[in-house]
């Protein structure tokens, strides 16, 4: 990532339009097809600016997002469930979904953030090339980093497309992967922490 590229408020990318729309009209004649046919004739404009939207969290800072927080009475774990995730995998830029669980414990000092920005966050990774651990460890190495977060817990459950529309051809199978970071290493923690995140009704 370059210095100069940044998100702006509509949420896309700062991306070099002509360049992707060449490289798409490159890859669709590459495929046999007809660039110029009138159902593709904007279709390269439209990849670039779908890709501008897609991959938006490369020019977002995760220091941003969690910069806001404030102090409640409250020492224990917070969690959202099932924030929906979008992401690209790196590997064939094709998506994966699904969704992430998030659980930390607040800073020493008894500073939280906003629910939202959790979502924010977890958005933020997934609109990149991703892998899915990568995206988990990211969203937990965050909370530590850049809120202070005592204990945090990550666990993200996705369908990757490579898997189901191509190659291995394994529709409906879902990959799993979490992080833990600080006082939720500690094994009992954690087991409470996890059945707060995957809930009674799984
Ligand atoms: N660990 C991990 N692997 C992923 C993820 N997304 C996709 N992959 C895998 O990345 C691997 C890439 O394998 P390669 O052998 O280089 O590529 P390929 O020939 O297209 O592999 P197949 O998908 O098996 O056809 C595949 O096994 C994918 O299933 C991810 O988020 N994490
Ligand atoms: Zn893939």
């Amino acid at each position: 990532m370059t210095d100069d590229t940044h998100t702006t408020v509509e949420g896309r990318l700062d991306i070099d339009h002509e360049r992707a729309e060449a490289a798409v009209r490159e890859l669709l004649l590459a495929i046999g097809e007809d660039p110029d046919r009138e159902g593709l004739r904007e279709t390269p404009a439209r990849v670039a600016r779908a890709y501008a939207e897609i991959f938006a969290g490369l020019g977002m800072d995760a220091a941003d997002v969690l910069s806001k927080t404030f102090e409640i009475d409250h020492e224990e774990m917070i969690v959202v469930r099932d924030i929906e995730v979008y992401s690209m995998c790196e590997h064939h830029l094709v998506p994966f979904h699904g969704v992430a669980h998030v659980g930390y414990i607040p800073t020493k000092d008894g500073r939280v953030t906003g629910l939202s920005k959790l979502a924010r966050l977890v958005d933020l990774y997934a609109r990149r090339p991703q892998v899915q651990e990568r995206l988990t460890t990211q969203i937990a190495d965050a909370l530590v980093n850049h809120l202070g977060a005592q204990g945090v817990i990550v666990v993200v459950e996705c369908e990757h497309l490579c898997m189901s529309m191509r190659g291995v051809r394994k529709p409906g199978s879902r990959t799993i992967t979490s992080a833990v970071r600080g006082q939720l290493r500690d094994a009992a923690t954690r087991a409470e922490a996890m059945s707060l995140l995957l809930g009674g009704n799984r």
